[in-house]
């Protein structure tokens, strides 16, 4: 393995992109490097998996407050897990000289920002949604991250942890969950031989995250699949009066499997953009809404819903449709939210042309 390939690098001359060598080809002095990191004051490159460093960014990714002329959209900026070409010599002088096409992103709205939209994740291969077969077990929470993370290109995978815990009922838990088309499986997060049943994601150069609430069992998986104790666990931290932020962090982590797990806060609070497609995640309850009598309905009080027969027929979990109609309503207000920026953001731009428009009447064309 080389370093490169320990941290997600799996392409050869062959089998790179050709927009990612005509990249290279361009910064002949420039080699890869996996943005780790992402900070107010910049970024943290590795190009191994145990050397971070920070790197220098291109002055137009520098955080800008606005929408000013030719400002860079957020989603063009690097975001963790992306591959860069640095310049330069570790530890102090590297320099990001160009961004390498993603071929997968996890988004996430940013309310409260002049952005619509924030890239927390680039270039994951597959994401594990963990959740405690205990009383963490949440069928919704679990529909909820599907939804956030169908669309952008990394594969979902449903892990059930604590299936060796007194009252887990994984076979219970996997009938909840059957109307889900991803896989789902149930393990024992502090076993090996059970987490060898996520071995089919872990081949060689695969980039994972894990989400999930606190105390999953996300911690206690990752140590497990790297074989020692490299984070600190809940149960080490329960003798530590300041709790769940005192995880050892390490924000990329390289398995034996030759898989790399990336961990980045961003993934601990997912919003919609406004872009999920909610059917396609609920497509059970899409196709019996076509069977519907009228053709918007709510499949709250109207006749001839068969969305509401389905599920007092026994063959359609209530719940499961309430969540349908919760995250339908979130999204759209994400939706709309979007729309309006994008509005305000043509109307600047507008704006901005009329005044220069009239400026150059005034003043002739400068
Ligand atoms: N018996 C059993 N205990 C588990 C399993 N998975 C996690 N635990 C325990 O659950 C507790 C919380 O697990 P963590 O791995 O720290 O959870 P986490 O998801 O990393 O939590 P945060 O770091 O707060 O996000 C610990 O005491 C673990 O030992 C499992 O599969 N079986
Ligand atoms: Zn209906």
């Amino acid at each position: 393995m080389t370093p490169l390939s320990a941290i997600g690098w799996r392409w050869t001359p062959q089998t790179l992109e050709p927009a990612w060598a005509a990249l290279l080809a361009a910064h002949p002095a420039a080699r890869p490097a996996r943005i780790v990191e992402q900070h107010r004051s910049g970024y943290r490159v590795a190009e191994t998996a145990d050397a971070v460093h920070p790197a220098e960014s291109l002055p137009e990714w520098q955080r800008a407050g606005s929408y000013r002329k030719g400002e860079i959209a957020p989603e063009a900026r690097p975001a963790v897990g992306d591959w860069v070409l640095v310049e330069g010599e570790a530890p102090k002088s590297l320099r990001i000289v160009a961004l390498l096409p993603r071929f997968s992103a996890i988004k996430r709205g940013a309310a409260g920002e002049h952005y619509r939209q924030q890239v927390i994740a680039a270039n994951i291969d597959s994401v594990f949604v963990v959740c405690g077969l205990d009383a963490d077990f949440n069928p919704r929470r679990i529909e909820r991250y599907l939804l956030l993370v169908a669309g952008s290109g990394v594969q979902p995978v449903v892990v059930l942890t604590k299936s060796d815990k007194d009252g887990a009922d994984s076979e219970a838990a996997l009938h909840d969950l059957r109307a889900l088309d991803v896989p789902v499986l149930a393990v024992n997060a502090k076993d090996p031989a059970s987490a060898t049943l996520l071995q089919p994601w872990l081949d060689a150069g695969r980039s994972i995250v894990l989400v999930g609430s606190s105390g999953a069992g996300k911690s206690t998986l990752t140590n497990t699949l790297l074989g020692i104790e490299k984070m600190k666990t809940g149960a080490v931290r329960e003798s530590d009066a300041r709790g769940r932020h005192t995880t050892t962090h390490r924000a990329l982590i390289a398995l034996p499997s030759g898989a790399c797990i990336i961990d980045t806060p961003g993934m601990r609070e997912l919003k919609p953009t406004g872009e999920e497609d909610v059917a396609e995640s609920f497509a059970d309850i899409e196709a019996l809404a076509e069977q519907c009598r009228f053709r918007d309905c709510k499949h709250a009080k109207e006749p001839g819903c068969a969305v509401r027969a389905a599920v007092e027929r026994g063959e359609l979990d209530g719940e499961r449709v309430a969540n349908f109609l919760k995250l339908s309503d979130e999204v759209a207000g994400a939706a709309n939210q979007l729309a309006s920026r994008l509005a305000q953001k043509a109307e600047a731009r507008v704006q901005g042309k009329a005044l220069h428009k009239r400026l150059d009447e005034k003043y002739g064309k400068r």
